[in-house]
């Protein structure tokens, strides 16, 4: 496939709607591209990057592979996006670009980034653009805007509008998902399986008055032709902007997603286990305001292998995250270090490299808070010293086969969606 342009098509989308999982399955579905990916995560640690590259044959060390971390590229990282979406275009060749942006992003600012590069009122060229003068229209040319729309959490995010309605001017999650349903060619409405027919039908008659002219398609788990999100042709940049919000954006300073939205996020790491008790009963109370978390923990107890962790709104995902490097055989454990020379430098003479890291992301957070809290579910010195295994664990167990059988598509079998209160 030859081309003057690469087309791209721009995945946005609510907090955890579901946007890395329809990027794996895309990934996942064999098409006759050759796809470069962009993923944009608001932490500083980028776990949507690190599940692209578990759950597909990209790997993060891979070119294919472009993270922008800590900023979203609808406003702070906008300048990066360009100089990152160049510098790939001239270091090799590919036939599509696909980009997930942050769950916070408008995916109108990306539209005009991407259509308009530098030539943008409030955008300060970059380095890299002052010395080479390449726009990113010289490369690229968007081919399709897709937004993914949770539908277990439509209305609870969709009315969280009308609380800040009485003069408060500051933006919510419930505009911007709005705007992210009105600005995009096709909406994916995903966790159908989540929701009743009826409930679907008033969802879709909403969006549709909202947005009447995207392609409207209910998704389970993020599946969906790729014909469907993948060189459609479907974005038109007349259309768009002719668009009510296309003008008004290029006048309006660009805030960032914390100004503009409330929305901060930050990252807790420990390398003590949770108590099992503890952990289980404060993510029975958790803040409803953490709009989404992720990453991985380590659970004291289980000293196999860590436990993923997913919380979207109300659903929490639990799946084993693989095992702990300490706890495969010593052969094994060689090969890591000598593939990843950083590991001695944290790797624990008793523990090795067990330990969580979570990223956490809402609005208004109360991050000394939030962060004494998760080290209270930690063990403590004492209970360092105590029988792990005789704590109480509401845990759901997950049987791992033996180091040498295990295979993703088995870690994939054993996730599970958990109500922990019940
Ligand atoms: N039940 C159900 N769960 C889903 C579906 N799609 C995604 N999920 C789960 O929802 C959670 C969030 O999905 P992601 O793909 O990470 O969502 P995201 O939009 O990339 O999230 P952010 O990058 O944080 O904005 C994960 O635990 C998924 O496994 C679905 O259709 N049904």
């Amino acid at each position: 496939m030859s081309r003057e342009t690469i087309p791209v098509t721009v995945l946005s989308g609510n907090l955890g709607a579901g946007k890395t999982t329809v990027l794996n399955n895309l990934l996942n579905t064999r098409t006759d591209l050759d796809v470069a990916v962009l993923v944009n995560d608001m932490g500083e640690v980028n776990v949507d990057a690190e599940r692209v590259a578990e759950h597909s044959d990209i790997s993060e060390d891979d070119e294919d592979l472009i993270e922008l971390s800590n900023g979203c590229i609808c406003c702070e990282l906008r300048g990066d996006l360009l100089d990152a979406l160049a510098k790939l275009a001239q270091a090799r060749e590919f036939d599509y670009l696909i980009i997930e942006s942050t769950g916070v992003a408008e995916p109108l600012p990306v539209a005009q980034t991407l259509t308009m590069g530098f030539d943008q009122g409030d955008l300060d060229p970059t380095e890299f653009y002052e010395e080479t003068g390449i726009e990113v229209m010289d490369y690229y040319e968007l081919d399709t805007t897709v937004t993914v729309v949770d539908a277990h959490q439509f209305w609870t995010t969709f009315d969280s509008k009308e609380s800040l309605m009485d003069g408060d001017t500051e933006k919510d999650l419930g505009s911007l998902l709005v705007e992210q349903i009105k600005f995009c060619d096709v909406l994916l409405l995903n966790k159908c399986d989540l929701v009743d027919e009826e409930t679907l039908d008033e969802i879709e008659e909403m969006i549709e008055v909202l947005q009447p002219r995207a392609e409207i398609i209910r998704t389970e788990h993020g599946t969906v032709d790729p014909e469907a999100i993948v060189d459609t042709g479907r974005f038109d940049f007349e259309e768009a902007s002719q668009s009510a919000g296309w003008m008004q954006e290029l006048q309006e300073p660009h805030e960032s997603a914390e100004e503009e939205h409330g929305v901060t996020s930050f990252v807790f790491e420990s390398r003590r286990p949770f108590h099992p008790e503890r952990f289980v009963e404060l993510l029975d109370e958790f803040p409803t305001n953490v709009v989404r978390s992720k990453g991985h923990f380590w659970l004291a107890g289980g000293s196999e292998f860590g436990l993923g962790i997913d919380i979207a709104g109300q659903s929490i995902r639990l799946e084993p995250a693989g095992r702990w490097i300490a706890a495969l055989p010593e052969d094994e454990q060689a090969q890591y270090f000598e593939a990843y020379p950083d590991l001695e430098a944290n790797w624990h003479p008793e523990y090795g490299d067990r330990s969580s890291r979570l990223v956490l992301i809402g609005t208004e957070m109360n991050h000394d808070e939030l962060r004494e809290d998760l080290q209270t579910a930690t063990l403590t010195d004492e209970e360092m010293g105590d029988d792990w295994d005789t704590f109480e664990d509401r845990f759901p167990e997950f049987d791992l086969e033996p180091a040498d059988e295990q295979t993703e598509a088995t870690e994939a079998q054993d996730a599970e969606e958990v109500g922990l209160a019940d």
